[in-house]
């Protein structure tokens, strides 16, 4: 292990408490329809930039996929690897022939990382080089890093663009507005960030207070999905905090258990019905299965987490990384 590796780590871990802190991210620009916006939604002048492997650009994914996007924003995945402390992300190579959709050589920008990308938009930018990243082509310039809210800006900002069928679905609904944010709070305290506070504290007591955390927030979970009325957390409509909890539950088996310590349980043992949940949405609705590589997921955090895998060996199992679904029974 680098040090360079060994300081990035470091530079998210709190001294005193050991405990894991994610920076926040540094580009909050929104796509807006309104009249005069900076960023007005337009077809083609949009590129995300994404890892399959990455939980946070993950959401983009399905959202784009789900709001009938594709002909809209496209998108370049990079590599599974990432080389941690140094370039972070890496696109591929022209004679590399990787798993899963646009895993190609940067289209728009020629870039060979993700870090040059970062430059380009602000040549001082002093921060981490992450993804998802929603470029604009036309000002040559980063819209936002921060996922949450580039699944916001796709869900309604470009509903003049994409087929009538897409104009009226809406992850966020008025009606459900609060409680949805009310929902995704704890969730990615616990749970979507949870998971990375117990893999990478440093000290017992960090770890336990996170991975405990971890497993309370799937108890509540799986009471909420167990008296669900529907299929989904809120019900019968599938919403926005299903789509951000998606990419942390189906790497909970394949990564998190072993990686990051979360080892009380698996999902698929321990929680019947988010387990349920979990096939509904990856076997029945193409955008979960479609945006899901399991070996970009499993390569990238076993190889690139060196901090906590040094050797980089990926593990064989689980054995298969989900299972097929069982009868299902929502009538
Ligand atoms: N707040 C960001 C977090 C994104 C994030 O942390 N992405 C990780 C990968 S899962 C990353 O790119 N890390 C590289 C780095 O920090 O250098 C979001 O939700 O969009």
């Amino acid at each position: 292990m680098s040090s360079a590796k060994e300081e990035s780590f470091k530079s998210v871990i709190d001294p005193v408490t050991g405990e894991f802190k994610r920076p926040a991210a540094q580009f909050r620009n929104f796509i807006s329809s309104k009249p005069n916006a900076e960023f007005p939604p337009e077809k083609g002048r949009y590129h995300l930039y994404v890892s399959y492997a990455c939980p946070w650009a993950h959401r983009t994914l399905i959202m784009r996929n789900l709001k009938g996007l594709e002909e809209v924003i496209d998108f370049t995945s990079v590599h599974w690897y990432m080389d941690l402390g140094s370039v972070s992300w890496l696109f591929a190579t022209p004679d590399e022939n990787l798993p899963g959709e646009n895993v190609v050589p940067d289209p728009i920008n020629g870039a060979q990382n993700i870090k040059e990308l970062y430059f380009l938009a602000n040549p001082n930018y002093a921060g981490r080089f992450s993804v998802p990243v929603l470029w604009d082509k036309k000002h040559k310039t980063i819209v936002s890093n921060e996922s949450s809210e580039i699944i916001r800006m796709l869900n309604t900002e470009f509903d003049g663009l994409v087929k009538e069928e897409f104009r009226d679905v809406n992850f966020v609904p008025a009606e459900l507005r609060e409680k949805i944010n009310e929902m995704n709070a704890w969730i990615y305290d616990d749970l979507n960030n949870g998971v990375y506070k117990s893999g990478a504290a440093k000290k017992q007591e960090a770890y336990e207070k996170a991975v405990i955390a971890v497993f309370e927030s799937l108890d509540r979970i799986e009471a909420i999905l167990q008296s669900s009325s529907g299929p989904y957390l809120l019900g019968s409509q599938l919403t926005e905090v299903d789509i951000r909890l998606y990419p942390t539950i189906v790497r909970f088996d394949p990564v998190y258990v072993t990686l990051f310590k979360t080892n009380t349980k698996t999902i698929r043992d321990g929680y019947p019905n988010t387990h349920r949940w979990l096939q509904h949405l990856y076997w029945d609705i193409p955008a979960f299965k479609e945006t899901t590589s399991f070996e970009h997921i499993k390569k990238h955090y076993f190889t690139s987490l060196t901090p906590l895998n040094p050797e980089g060996i990926v593990p064989y199992g689980p054995v298969p990384n989900i299972r097929e679904k069982e009868q299902l029974d929502w009538a």
